[in-house]
């Protein structure tokens, strides 16, 4: 009966224009319920808790990893509960602002308390920081989504709704559960035909989401909340129509939304930081046959993109030209590679261990260079480790951009030419190409100062070309 909805954080930022299309717009009052709401912390404010998502930019818990004493991450924090204030003042009614502020204020100030003890207590040679770590970690990230989550229904509350707070952040709770026991508790008593449940994003569990998951953590409990309760569908809403290109890089105007598409291509393009989907909450909706749609949040009469496992488009054509900037390309040239595969083994090995994410990877007779995401910070202490490791080796690092071409089935003749045509014409030039047999992806790296112009001249000769009119394959 019901479905399951997840609102983007940068969607959460603009609350005003949701009331007004998913959560209310010309909705009667009995066409409220039978929806369950997951939702992620306001825009940028898991950036300033943990630290940058794509860019690795630290925020209060990366201080506090590296930190000596307090003065490193408190006044990070404080800016978080600022900035988590004004988001109060801009977005709630004075009467519910000041229960707003309350609420986050408390817990701030506990979360501040915990990290100064902590750090006290780890002062003294019998505790190590380093094995509460990921509990810090769990913590700050657990105020983004219980800060917009608690508003939400305070918003709704005062609209008329019978909205419920479902704070899955385990909050001064004795012993965790289970991920599933933590939602299965939560929904045992709800009756979804008279209330509204507003979810955090966040779940605090003795699996540890975070380390689980890691970022974009919301997107899990969504896929589960569908899949243990059952849900007739599930619905991603976000800023943008799933769209062709980005359509702040590329304009409204040329973009072209997509209908339908498929898993695969929902993992390229979560591989390149654009999640349409978190790959591991893909597969919970899959087995259990839940149709999953992407929606423009701020549009909520149009059926969005449909995903689902089998569908591949009717003829061969690219669908996204997507894209990732702020890539590091290691470039690791020893003439020993030769034939010894434990290089490979080895180098990826480390930069796991480095939390470096490996967007893609190349490899020659003698070379082999990573495609990377992470902090500036971790790269040079990737490349550090590597030169000790293999002091013959000559290790060059590169700042470079990914762009790529995907489609459910880019068997298009002469991509490879256009796409090479369309760069070269632009005044671009390929530092390298990749492309595998399963022909989902075709991936160019460009230098970092190239990204924008090489995404607009892709999707100018691979989608705009096409006149495929508003919508590719409708769904
Ligand atoms: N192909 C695309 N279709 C739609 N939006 C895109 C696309 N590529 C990039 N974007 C960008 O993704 C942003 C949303 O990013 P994301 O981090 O996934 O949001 P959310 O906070 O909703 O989870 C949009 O503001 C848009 O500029
Ligand atoms: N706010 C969390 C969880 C999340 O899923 O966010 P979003 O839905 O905005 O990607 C993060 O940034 O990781």
């Amino acid at each position: 009966m019901h479905s399951v909805e997840k609102i983007g954080g940068t969607s959460m930022s603009r609350f005003d224009e949701l009331m007004s299309s998913i959560l209310l717009g010309t909705r009667t009052p009995e066409e409220w319920y039978q929806r369950v709401f997951v939702v992620s912390a306001y825009g940028g404010m898991t950036n300033a808790l943990l630290e940058h998502k794509k860019t690795g930019e630290p925020g209060v818990y990366a201080r506090f990893v590296e930190a000596e004493n307090a003065d490193a991450w408190l006044p990070s924090l404080e800016e978080v509960r600022q900035k988590m204030l004004a988001t109060n003042a801009e977005l709630l009614d004075d009467l519910d602002r000041v229960r707003a502020d309350q609420f986050i204020d408390e817990r701030i100030n506990v979360a501040a308390a915990c990290m100064l003890n902590l750090q006290e207590l780890c002062s003294v040679g019998h505790f190590q920081l380093q094995d509460h770590l990921l509990r810090v970690r769990e913590m700050l990230a657990s105020l983004g989504e219980a800060h917009s989550a608690f508003n939400t229904v305070l918003a709704l509350k005062r609209a008329g709704v019978n909205a419920r707070f479902v704070d899955l952040s385990g909050w001064q709770q004795e012993a965790p559960l289970s991920f599933d026991e933590m939602i299965c508790s939560h929904f045992a008593e709800m009756d979804l035909s008279r209330e509204l449940p507003i979810v955090t994003g966040y779940v605090h569990c003795a699996e540890g989401v975070m380390q689980t998951f890691d970022r974009g953590y919301s997107e899990m409990t969504f896929s589960k909340i569908a899949t243990l309760t059952g849900a007739r569908e599930a619905i991603i809403h976000k800023e943008y129509h799933l769209s062709s290109a980005d359509p702040s890089l590329v304009g409204l105007d040329k973009i072209v939304t997509i209908g339908r598409t498929n898993y695969d291509v929902a993992d390229q393009l979560s591989n390149l930081g654009m999640e349409a989907i978190h790959p591991k909450a893909a597969k919970g909706l899959r087995q259990q046959g839940i149709p999953l749609r992407i929606k423009n949040a701020f549009e909520p009469e149009h059926p969005g993109t449909l995903i689902t496992q089998e569908y591949t488009s009717s003829k061969p054509c690219v669908e996204i030209i997507a894209g990732r900037r702020n890539v590091f390309a290691i470039e690791v040239f020893d003439q020993e590679m030769l034939g010894d595969s434990h290089y490979d083994i080895e180098l990826s090995r480390l930069l796991h261990q480095l939390k470096l994410y490996v967007v893609s990877r190349d490899q020659d007779a003698n070379s082999i260079t990573y495609y990377v995401a992470g902090s500036r910070k971790r790269v040079n202490r990737a490349l550090r480790l590597i030169r000790e490791q293999y002091s013959r080796a000559e290790v060059s690092l590169h700042p470079v951009a990914l762009v790529s071409a995907i489609g459910s089935d880019l068997k298009v003749s002469g991509i490879l030419a256009k796409t090479v045509t369309a760069l070269a014409q632009a005044g671009i030039s390929v530092q390298a190409l990749h492309q595998s047999m399963r022909q989902v992806e075709m991936q160019c790296v460009v230098a970092e100062s190239d990204y924008e112009a090489a995404v607009c001249a892709l999707h100018r000769a691979l989608i705009e070309q096409e006149n495929h009119g508003d919508v590719i394959c409708a769904a």
